[in-house]
């Protein structure tokens, strides 16, 4: 089954050069056998036994950005993370935490980060990106201009 994930995905993605390691490769396994239960009436999350993908994998289908957050190289998303984190400052560290912690909990929260420009604010976003990508979690940059997403960087959406 996890045979030709890996031919489809680069299809889908028309990234031929897309590499997908043993985890990603499950959690595509698990989303089909989601697909197939779901076409019978039942899901995968009846089966508690078995591993339970990021709902970010499940009935990704055609959708382009969904496709496109979950084909992240997550070892190299973890790389970069913990370089940057590496070198965090103390206040960003905090901050870091603070994010990370209301995803992990899923306690959301909105979290508006000032300072001067160079001290570090697309530093501390950059980072926490990386780890939650490596984490196979969708994320999703937005800038209120087109000229700021473009400089940032970032695989961004302009939603303004
Ligand atoms: N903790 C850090 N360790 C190493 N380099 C850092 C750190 N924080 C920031 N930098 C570097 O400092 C420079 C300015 O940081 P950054 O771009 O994040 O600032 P900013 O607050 O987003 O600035 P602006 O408001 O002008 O966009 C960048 O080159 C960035 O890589």
């Amino acid at each position: 089954m996890v045979d030709d994930i890996l031919l489809r995905r680069r299809e889908l993605t028309s990234n031929s050069n897309l590499m997908l390691n043993d985890q990603q490769l499950q959690f595509y396994a698990l989303a089909e056998i989601d697909d197939l239960l779901r076409s019978i009436g039942k899901s995968l999350k009846q089966f508690e036994q078995l591993p339970q993908p990021p709902t970010s994998y499940l009935k990704s289908g055609s959708n382009n950005l969904i496709i496109e957050e979950t084909t992240y190289n997550v070892q190299e998303m973890e790389t970069e993370y913990l370089k940057l984190l590496q070198s965090c400052t103390e206040e960003q560290r905090n901050l870091y935490n603070a994010v990370l912690n209301s995803v992990e909990t899923g306690s959301g929260g909105l979290y508006f980060v000032y300072g001067s420009g160079g001290c570090g604010k697309t530093y501390l976003w950059r980072t926490l990106i990386c780890k939650l990508r490596s984490e196979g979690k969708i994320v999703l940059p937005v800038a209120s201009s087109g000229i700021a997403a473009t400089l940032k960087g970032w695989n961004n959406r302009n939603l303004q």
